[in-house]
């Protein structure tokens, strides 16, 4: 029997932590309930003292999931801990995840505190979460920057003080892999301790090493939990991709001699699950989640793969959750065909009842439109609550024309609540010219923060996948949309987050109320 790696996800709090991730209280609950259904033993589900809808999205997911841990983030703090205390206090697993910075770096601009009163405040964090759960980590935040004496003495007066969980993080990514992985291995050694507390990594990509560096600490450095995120999703260049580290360990498992809990199968769902919710593109070449992944261009692969596949594939494709034959959908798909889609886009369903009503949706969405998209479905799924005002605003029809030396104009047929309006405008360019149209009507006073274009397949009849970020008020939103002609796709994007901007779901009502 191999011995277990822990997989702490934290797509909902570092993930979010990616400029323009942010995501509503009700996406974190769809996200978590699909980690579950992945597998992963921790959740970390938001950090509550940061916001109150953060508060609500931590408490709601605690009430939801059962079978993983559910896990807030606090300083170290009395505040922080009491709130994230009272967040996963419904939880059936709920862990604490207490920080504090370590280094001399932070310690002293940071922080202004000398190292004793870093310890000092780590105990007393230590002890308070305590109070509130059996399962506490505890992590030295810049821990690869830390002086490893001082280090050794603040994780073993962490684990004296209860914390059942060792963190080591690289947290601006300045680690690297043989180095990290004895640099676990040095500290655990020095703490006398040790033994009482799972130790654990979380490693940022900023050199693009942090696959490399969370395994060094799980295999030289003896780390039994590995902190990651789907996509590598995460703060400035993001986290190790629980993907990579998890395909890793199990196809190598030879060289770790490790198992994970994680059913791989869900990996490329949960994988479109976070990218359709932030609106970051999965790049073709991603390992594992790319669609290129398991792609073979050239010939003497092909001949190869067609011979036998073990010669240029180290994994199965639908060992990760890739289809092994991608199906269209449309009028004439039956229902295994539109159940197989669901599972591959991760959408959390729960009686065959609940299919079977929304594939009669299905097949009247079908009957009105030649093709159906992976969104077309999504929107099938939304939660009841937001229903209604998801699809307030719709794209109809286009018109838009462009010609040199000319400003190039659009005409935009759209449905508002039931009925159809004709909209037009002349713009700097012909997205910003169907945008102004847009908006000419629906005049949202919604700010553009990012509109990006990612073709699908290769030709120039590739599908364009287009995000558009909107922010208003403070919200920030996404639309995601897929079509041959990129203007349409732009279209519906914009349509897709101007709706989202008007969704007001059971979650975020209850924090309006709640913020002052
Ligand atoms: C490495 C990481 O990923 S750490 C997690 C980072 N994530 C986030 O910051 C997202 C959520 N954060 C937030 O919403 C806000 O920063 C809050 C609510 C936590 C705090 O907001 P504010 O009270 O306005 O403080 P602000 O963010 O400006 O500054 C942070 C303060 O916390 C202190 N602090 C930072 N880390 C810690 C810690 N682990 N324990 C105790 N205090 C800490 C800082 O020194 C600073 O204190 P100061 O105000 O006395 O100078
Ligand atoms: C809060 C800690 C674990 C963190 O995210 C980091 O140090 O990168
Ligand atoms: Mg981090």
């Amino acid at each position: 029997m191999m011995e277990k790696l822990i997989i702490f996800d934290t797509t909902l709090r570092d993930g979010e932590q990616s400029p323009g991730a942010t995501m509503t209280g009700d996406e974190k609950v769809r996200i978590a309930q699909q980690l579950e259904r992945l597998g992963v033993d921790v959740i970390e589900a938001g950090f509550a003292a940061a916001s109150v809808g953060d508060f609500l999205a931590i408490q709601k997911i605690s009430s939801i999931v059962k079978n993983s841990t559910v896990c807030s983030l606090s300083r170290a703090l009395e505040r922080d801990i009491e709130k994230a205390g009272t967040a996963i206090s419904a939880a059936a697993r709920g862990r604490i995840h207490t920080f504090i910075a370590t280094s001399p770096i932070h310690m002293q601009m940071k922080l202004h505190m000398t190292p004793e009163q870093v310890i000092e405040n780590a105990v007393k964090a230590v002890r308070l979460a305590r109070e509130y759960t059996d399962d506490v980590e505890f992590s030295a935040e810049d821990a690869s920057r830390s002086e490893p004496d001082f280090l050794a003495r603040i994780c073993e007066a962490a684990i004296e003080a209860g914390a059942t969980t060792v963190n080591l993080p690289d947290t601006v990514g300045y680690a690297i892999p043989e180095q990290f992985g004895s640099f676990v291995r040095d500290i655990r050694t020095r703490v006398p301790n040790s033994d009482k507390a799972v130790w654990s990594v979380h490693c940022h990509d900023d050199l693009g090493m942090a696959t490399a560096n969370s395994l060094a600490g799980v295999h030289i450095g003896g780390a039994r939990q590995l902190e990651c995120t789907i996509n590598g999703l995460g703060e400035r260049a993001g986290n190790c991709p629980l993907e990579e580290a998890v395909m890793a360990i199990s196809t190598r498992s030879d060289y770790f001699q490790l198992q994970c809990g994680i059913n791989t199968k869900e990996l490329v769902p949960t994988s479109k699950l976070v990218s359709t919710v932030t609106g970051f593109p999965v790049q073709p070449n991603k390992a594992i989640v790319g669609a290129n992944a398991f792609a073979h261009a050239s010939g003497i692969h092909q001949d190869g793969v067609i011979k036998a596949r073990q010669t240029y594939e180290i994994m199965r494709a639908e060992d990760v959750g890739w289809a092994k034959d991608r199906m269209v959908l449309g009028k004439l798909s039956g229902r295994n065909a539109f159940k197989q889609r669901i599972r591959e886009l991760g959408i959390p369903v729960t009686s065959e009842n609940e299919i079977n009503e929304a594939f009669l949706r299905f097949k009247d969405l079908a009957d009105r439109k030649s093709e159906i998209y992976d969104e077309d479905i999504q929107a099938l799924f939304a939660p009841s609550g937001s229903q209604p005002l998801s699809n307030y605003y719709g794209f109809v029809s286009l018109d838009q024309r462009s010609e040199t030396g000319e400003r190039p104009y659009a005409k935009v047929v759209m449905t508002e609540g039931g009925g159809e309006v004709t909209t037009e405008a002349f713009g700097n360019g012909p997205v910003d010219s169907v945008f102004k149209a847009i908006e000419a009507h629906v005049k949202s006073g919604a700010t553009l923060d990012l509109y990006a274009v990612n073709a699908i397949t290769g030709t120039s009849e590739a599908l364009g996948d287009v995000v558009v970020r909107l922010s208003l008020g403070g919200r920030i939103v996404n639309g995601v949309a897929t079509d041959a002609d990129i203007i349409a796709a732009s279209a519906k994007a914009y349509i897709a987050a101007l709706n989202k901007l008007k969704t007001v779901s059971p979650m975020n009502a209850q924090l309006a109320e709640q913020t002052p």
